[in-house]
C-alpha cells in the first residue's frame, strides 16, 4: 500500500476557501465576500500607480538576486519601523527596535509566535480577542503556544464590548501575552476608541501583561496611517514593549509578494543586539532568508518622497472606497424596506464589516444569490462595488426580512 494511505481529507480554509467555492460557481451576478482583498468599482484586483511606479524603478535598477540577510534588507527594516512608530519616536531615535523582515502579515505572526515560544519565560499564554482572524489560532499553536480568549465583540451591538474586554483583561494572569488588533480588526471591523485603548493600556501595564500587536491594515482602515498607528504609538508612550507584526498586503496591495515585518523593543543597544541574535537563529531554520521584490518596493515607496504622498493619497482612496459602499449598502437596505438597524455596518471599520448574519442567513445568500462569505457573516467591503451594492442589499433584505 502507498505510504499515504493513512492521509485523510482536511476541511477547506474558512477564508480561503470561499474563493475555491466561488470560482466554481457560473452565475453572472455572484460575489466574492470572502477573502481581504481590495477590488476596485470595478470589482478587479487594484495595482496602486505608486507601486507600479516603484516597480519600474526597481526593475531600472539593475539589482542583482543575491540573498537576503536573514532578517531582510536593513533599509526596508528601518522604513517599515519608522512607518509605524514614527520618526520621531525615541524607540527609532534611541535604536530600541529589533525589525526583521518578514514573509508578509502571517510570517511575522510566526516569526513572533516562534521567539515568544522560545524566549518568553514567564507564560505561553496567549490571549486573542473573540473572535479574531481565523489563522492567528493556528499559528499560535503550530509554535506550542496556548491559545485563550477574551471578549471583544458584542453580538446585541454588533460593536466593541469594552467592558467584557476589560472585565476580561483584568483576570489574564500577570506575565500572560494579550494579542491585539491595533486597527481595522478582523473580522468584526470595531475597534476601541482612543479613551478605550488608553484604559486597555493601563490595565495591560499595572497586571504586567505583555501587548503584541498585529497591525495587517495601517493606512487601510481610516485612510491615515498615523491615525490607524494610535493604538501602537500610545502603549509605548506609556512604557510598553510592545512587539509587532506589519502586512504591506493590504495597504500596498501586494499580498502575493508577500512584505511584512516583525519588530520587538527593547530597552537598549546591548539587549537589541543580542535579541536581533535570537530572532536570525529562529528564521534561517524556517525559511533562511525572505523574498528581494516586495521589500524592494515597500522601501522605494517609503524613501522616496514623492512617492510616498503618492501611495498615502493612494490608501486614502482606497479606504474611502470601502467607507463609501457601507453607506451604500445601508441606504440600499433601507429602499429594500429592511426595518433592521444596519448602523453597525456604517460604524464598523477597514476591510470588514461584521453583518450579524446567522450561518442559515449565510448558506441562503450563497444558495439562493451566489453571494460567498464566511460563515460568521463577515463580509469585506472590498468585494462590494456601485455595480452590486444594491443586489447585496436586496439578497441581504430577503434573508433577514
Ligand atoms: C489581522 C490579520 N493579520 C494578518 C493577516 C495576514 O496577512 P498576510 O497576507 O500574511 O500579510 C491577515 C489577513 N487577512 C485576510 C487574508 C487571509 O486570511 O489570509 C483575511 O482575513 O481575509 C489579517 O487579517
Amino acid at each position: 500500500s502507498s505510504w499515504w494511505s493513512n492521509v485523510e481529507m482536511g476541511p477547506p480554509d474558512v477564508i480561503l476557501g470561499v474563493t475555491e467555492a466561488f470560482k466554481k460557481d457560473n452565475n453572472p451576478k455572484k460575489m466574492n465576500l470572502g477573502v481581504g482583498a481590495y477590488r476596485d468599482d470595478n470589482g478587479k484586483p487594484y495595482i496602486l500607480p505608486s507601486v507600479r511606479k516603484a516597480e519600474e524603478m526597481v526593475v531600472a535598477a539593475n539589482l542583482d538576486k543575491e540573498y537576503s540577510p536573514i532578517g531582510g534588507d536593513a533599509e526596508y527594516c528601518s522604513s517599515v519601523a519608522k512607518l509605524a512608530f514614527g520618526t520621531d519616536s525615541p524607540v527609532i531615535t534611541n535604536k530600541l527596535n529589533v525589525t526583521v523582515q518578514s514573509i508578509s502579515g502571517t510570517g511575522a505572526l510566526r516569526i513572533g509566535a516562534a521567539y515568544f515560544s522560545k524566549w518568553h519565560s514567564k507564560s505561553k499564554d496567549f490571549y486573542i480577542p473573540s473572535p479574531s482572524w481565523g489563522n492567528h489560532t493556528p499559528i499560535l499553536k503550530h509554535s506550542g503556544l496556548e491559545v485563550k480568549s477574551y471578549r471583544y465583540y458584542d453580538p446585541k451591538t454588533c460593536g466593541f464590548d469594552f467592558a467584557g474586554a476589560m472585565e476580561d483583561i483584568s483576570k489574564i494572569p500577570e506575565g500572560s501575552v494579550i494579542l491585539l488588533h491595533a486597527c481595522a480588526h478582523n473580522p468584526t471591523g470595531v475597534d476601541p476608541k482612543p479613551e478605550q485603548w488608553a484604559e486597555m493600556s493601563s490595565v495591560i501595564k499595572s497586571r504586567k501583561i505583555f501587548p503584541f500587536f498585529d497591525m495587517a491594515y495601517q493606512g487601510f482602515a481610516s485612510g491615515d496611517t498615523k491615525k490607524d498607528a494610535f493604538a501602537v504609538r500610545k502603549f509605548i508612550e506609556d512604557g510598553h514593549q510592545v512587539s509587532l507584526c506589519q502586512s504591506f498586503a493590504k495597504n500596498m496591495g501586494l499580498y502575493g509578494e508577500r512584505a511584512g515585518a516583525f519588530t520587538l523593543i527593547c530597552s537598549d543597544a546591548d539587549e537589541a543586539a543580542r535579541v536581533m541574535s535570537q530572532v536570525k537563529i529562529i528564521i534561517r531554520p524556517m525559511y533562511s532568508n525572505p523574498p528581494v521584490h516586495g521589500a524592494r518596493l515597500v522601501k522605494t515607496i517609503l524613501t522616496t518622497p514623492e512617492l510616498n504622498a503618492q501611495w498615502l493619497t493612494e490608501v486614502k482612496g482606497m479606504a474611502d472606497r470601502i467607507i463609501g459602499m457601507r453607506t451604500k449598502l445601508v441606504e440600499g437596505l433601507a429602499k429594500e424596506g429592511s426595518s433592521k438597524n444596519w448602523q453597525h455596518v456604517t460604524d464598523q471599520i477597514g476591510m470588514f464589516c461584521f453583518t450579524g448574519l446567522t450561518p442559515e442567513q449565510v448558506g441562503r445568500l450563497t444558495k439562493e444569490f451566489s453571494i460567498y462569505l464566511t460563515k460568521d457573516g463577515r463580509i469585506s467591503v472590498a468585494g462590494v462595488c456601485s455595480g452590486n451594492v444594491d443586489y447585496l442589499a436586496h439578497a441581504i433584505h430577503t434573508v433577514t426580512k
